[in-house]
């Protein structure tokens, strides 16, 4: 190649999407995604075109993209339908880098609220929804302001290491001077919690590296750096802050399963089994949890936050 060449690598591009394919963006708690609604199941938006559609500088840019799709489409959705058969609509989630993840709490809220506006369900204030995701299903009840999402049960993912001394991995991260002790739960997607000494240190992390995570879960893992309150619990509620370094994506504004997996690790560090509701701040707002008694026997995990979207337009790269 000779000097004058350009050096550019070829950028995946969005001419290969269906022209003015209609989409909304929207966001919760400053975590953004594109949506796209497609009731006939049209719209086969393969791992590249994802990455283009949500790469900030070339694209629209998003944390990730949400297909809206009936779930009898889709043979995980079958397998929802099973169960639950009223989970018309599947939330069909991608990170920005193309991969799928198995749930996203943040997602789902915006998924809702999407329909909403799309007129594709009707759910007055009070009300639920069923809607199946690749962890199963999810019941999203619509709030005043916002929306509740019974996410189903946590569970530690090395069980034994958990329970025995309440860490399991041990996490290094740009900007944090030592290699931190962490706990790996999942929320149907993989999560490892980091607790941090102060304020301070969360400020100095360095999230644009990926965390190095050992032992790693098995299919990899979002990061999750927490500062519990102090005193961590008030009134009957724990508090803490979080930032996070998400699989598929780095770091973003918020992450719902991530907030889900902060609160119940601090929980269980702060031996505050009793404690049930948390208030989790996130760089992009608020999050609400609660752990409630759950059908199945297991503790559930509920999530409440906003749901905005913020624009409408239509795809046409040329
Ligand atoms: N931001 C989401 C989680 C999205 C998926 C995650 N990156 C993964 O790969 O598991 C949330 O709000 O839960």
């Amino acid at each position: 190649m000779s000097a004058s060449e350009p050096t550019t690598t070829k950028a995946p591009t969005l001419e290969s999407l269906v022209g003015n394919l209609p989409y909304a963006k929207g966001h919760g708690t400053g975590n953004d995604f594109v949506l796209v609604a497609d009731p006939t199941d049209q719209h086969h938006i393969d791992k590249h075109q994802v990455a283009a559609l949500c790469d900030r500088h070339r694209g629209i840019g998003a944390d990730g993209l949400i297909r809206a799709v009936p779930s009898k489409f889709l043979a995980e959705g079958r397998e929802v339908l099973e169960s639950s058969p009223d989970a018309y609509w599947f939330m069909d989630y991608r990170n920005s880098d193309g991969s799928i993840s198995e749930m996203c709490g943040n997602g789902v809220r915006v998924f809702v609220h999407f329909l909403l506006a799309e007129k594709l369900v009707e759910l007055p204030v009070g009300s639920q929804l069923s809607i199946g995701t690749r962890a199963g299903v999810k019941i999203v009840t619509r709030l005043n302001d916002g929306y509740a999402v019974d996410m189903g049960p946590w569970e530690f993912i090395f069980e034994q290491a958990a329970t025995e001394n309440g860490l399991d991995s041990r996490v290094s991260t740009a900007g944090l001077e030592k290699v931190r002790g962490a706990l790996s739960i999942s929320m149907g997607n993989p999560h490892t919690v980091v607790a941090l000494a102060n304020e301070t240190e969360l400020e100095n992390l360095e999230l644009f590296t990926i965390p190095e995570v050992l032992p790693l879960p098995p299919h990899g893992t979002n990061v999750e750096y927490v500062v519990a309150a102090d005193p961590v619990v008030v009134e009957g509620v724990g508090s803490l802050r979080m930032r996070v370094h998400e699989r598929g994506v780095g770091e973003t504004l918020a992450c719902g399963t991530g907030a889900c997996a902060a609160a119940m690790a601090t929980r269980h560090w702060a031996q505050a089994l009793d404690v049930l509701q948390w208030k989790v701040q996130v760089p992009g707002g608020e999050l609400g949890i609660e752990f409630t008694p759950g059908a199945t026997g297991r503790e559930h995990v509920v999530l409440s936050g906003p749901a905005v979207l913020v624009s409408r337009g239509a795809i046409s790269a040329s």
